[in-house]
């Protein structure tokens, strides 16, 4: 496993509110982080709404390489996922919480937890740890982990899949399983020693409709 990094000098307590929006494929991230989105900008907030894997330039290649292209061993898949979000976080996150903006993200470190660690047959400890070098410690705020199941994903999404997409009931149960278990480790047993005032937490709830989860 990879030793913990020094935290990132930028990640004072001064900066930006940086949230991360988690769960399986058609969850409703995209959904909730727009209605979030929009709460924070009429309350006068600037907001970067981003996303992974893709959320910059060179991650947009990545993307392609991850979800559109042939097979990808796992570990080669794990890697990748963290150099997009090694990109990601110097070149569109970090900035955005030196400004004090508020950053949204959807999916983070969790995803690669719970696709790689669970889905796949890699080390989840190894994953989290591999993700965790990649951003230089650096945690969200709030993680909101949306719970769905794999089939009520899978008529979400209708016939269009990507290759994580197209994995069998079998693994996206595997990634829910692992989702639970983040949300229900409230703290996350890695973040006290990164960033101690600013923990993760995660939550889980249910919401009617497409209200917004907090209404
Ligand atoms: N609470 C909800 N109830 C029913 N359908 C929803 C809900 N939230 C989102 N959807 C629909 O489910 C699909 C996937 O939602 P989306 O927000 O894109 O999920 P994700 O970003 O997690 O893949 C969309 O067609 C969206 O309109
Ligand atoms: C960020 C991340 C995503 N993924 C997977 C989850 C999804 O199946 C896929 C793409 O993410 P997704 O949020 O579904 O993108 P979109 O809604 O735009 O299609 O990548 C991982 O396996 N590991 C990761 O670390």
């Amino acid at each position: 496993m990879l030793p913990p990094t020094a935290p990132h000098p930028d990640d004072a307590p001064s900066r930006g509110l940086f949230l991360a929006l988690e769960g399986g494929d058609g969850a409703g991230k995209s959904t909730q982080g727009r209605l979030l989105r929009d709460w924070f900008r009429e309350r006068g907030r600037e907001v970067v709404m981003t996303h992974e894997p893709g959320g910059s330039a060179l991650g947009t290649q990545i993307r392609q390489l991850l979800l559109h292209g042939d097979h990808v061993a796992p570990r080669a898949e794990a890697l990748l996922f963290a150099a997009d979000r090694a990109h990601h976080v110097e070149t569109v996150i970090r900035p955005a919480l030196h400004r004090g903006d508020v950053v949204i993200t959807d999916r983070y470190l969790d995803s690669s937890v719970a696709y790689q660690g669970a889905g796949r047959d890699l080390d989840a400890d190894e994953v989290r740890s591999l993700s965790l070098w990649a951003v230089q410690g650096l945690v969200p705020d709030l993680t909101i982990v949306l719970d769905i199941s794999p089939e009520l994903g899978r008529a979400r999404r209708g016939a269009v899949h990507d290759r994580l997409e197209a994995e069998p009931d079998g693994f996206h149960a595997r990634v829910r399983a692992r989702f639970l278990a983040l949300a229900a480790a409230t703290l996350s047993a890695t973040s006290w020693w990164t960033r101690p005032r600013t923990p993760t937490r995660s939550t889980t709830r249910s919401w009617p409709g497409s209200r917004p989860w907090w209404g």
